[in-house]
């Protein structure tokens, strides 16, 4: 029998003109966004929109205007549908404290329809999965923040859904903490071929962790892309060079050189990455192809200055957002992000 592509394998995510409107604010302003498989980020700043989107897309919350669907059910009208297939994980602190994660999984297993022997069975592999072991029959009340992320993401997962919606997993952990939870919600795409939507408002998490990343400002649709797309396009080459007599600031030489040569050259200082921005010996070179690698190495040869280091470089996407909004990208980075970023290099 041959297999026919449907939009829902291509799309698990679809909203058109999607709009909320509390009484004092629009939460979300005629959103237009297609989701494929895979790990989305949703990025946007502290009251962007993500929570109420998300709770659109489960049918919890009508919108107030447009449509959205989700593998292919409708919002308004197929909610416990949506419910059956998709996993939530809610943003704040929901756990029952004077009962196990063991107790509490098998429990949401349950309610989800998986009969008993299976719901015990689920919640074991589950709660493997996610890391917790003999803490599992301890009361949750004793947890750490880590375990309860753990054990949110956990009961996300015990039904065994087609996507799950994560609502800012990595709040409040601490910079290990947020690694090993990126590492898991990888791991749920990878190893179980869920498709993840993923909330968070530090942008260097999500392009470590994401296929695809939506960010969001004020309830309006800012930017969609892969992360590939985001990054590679815009990789640049970090050059340092040496002084020589002839040219006392051979960085200045090199850069009025290459702005000759119809190339884009940019400071380090600018990009705010850490060490490097300490130098202003650092110019940095957007990359168009093979050509700007010859015309780098041939501007340097004709000035005669000794070539320190060349190394190409992707921008992180908090650099790709100053640059285009003119702001210093805090919209979307609190600055805890920044260690994130800062090894992406
Ligand atoms: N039930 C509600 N009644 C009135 N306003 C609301 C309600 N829920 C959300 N809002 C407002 O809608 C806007 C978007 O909120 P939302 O929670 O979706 O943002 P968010 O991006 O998830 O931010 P956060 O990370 O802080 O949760 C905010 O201005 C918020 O105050």
């Amino acid at each position: 029998m041959s297999h026919t592509t449907t939009v829902e394998d291509v799309t698990v995510i679809a909203t058109e003109s999607l709009s909320k409107r509390f009484p004092r604010v629009t939460a979300l302003d005629r959103l237009s966004v297609d989701i494929t498989p895979g790990v989305t980020g949703l990025v946007g700043a502290n009251g962007a929109g993500k929570s109420t989107l998300i709770k659109i897309l489960l049918g919890l919350s009508p919108a107030s205007e447009g449509r959205a669907s989700v593998l292919g059910l409708d919002v308004a009208t197929d909610g416990s549908a949506i419910r059956e297939r998709v996993g939530y994980m809610p943003e704040h602190d929901c756990l029952p404290p004077d009962v196990s994660a063991t107790e509490f999984v098998v429990h949401m297993a349950r309610m989800s329809g998986l009969p008993p022997t299976a719901a015990r069975e689920r919640t074991a592999d589950t709660l493997r999965h996610v890391g917790l072991y003999e803490e599992r029959y301890r009361p949750m009340g004793g947890y750490s923040t880590g375990m309860k992320q753990r054990v949110k993401l956990a009961q996300a997962l015990v039904h065994d859904p087609r996507l799950v919606l994560l609502d800012e997993p990595t709040n409040g952990l601490d910079p290990a903490g947020r690694d090993e939870m990126l590492g898991l919600i990888r791991r749920v795409h990878t190893d179980f071929g869920i498709s993840v939507l993923v909330t968070s408002h530090l942008l260097g998490e999500l392009e470590r962790t994401c296929d695809h990343v939506v960010v969001i400002d004020g309830g309006r649709l800012l930017r969609s892309s892969s992360t590939r797309e985001f990054t590679q396009a815009t990789a640049s080459l970090a050059v340092e060079v040496t002084d020589t007599a002839a040219h006392p600031d051979g960085t200045a030489a090199l850069r009025a050189a290459l702005a000759e040569a119809g190339l884009t050259v940019r400071a380090a200082g600018r990009s705010g990455d850490g060490a490097a921005s300490a130098s202003e010996h650092l110019l940095l070179v957007d990359v168009d192809g093979d050509e700007t690698y010859d015309a780098v190495r041939d501007a340097i040869a004709r000035l005669g200055l000794g070539l320190i280091r060349m190394e190409q470089r992707r921008h992180r996407m908090a650099e790709i957002f100053r640059d285009d909004d003119g702001n210093d990208g805090n919209d979307g980075n609190d600055g805890n992000g920044s260690g994130g970023a800062a090894d992406a290099a």
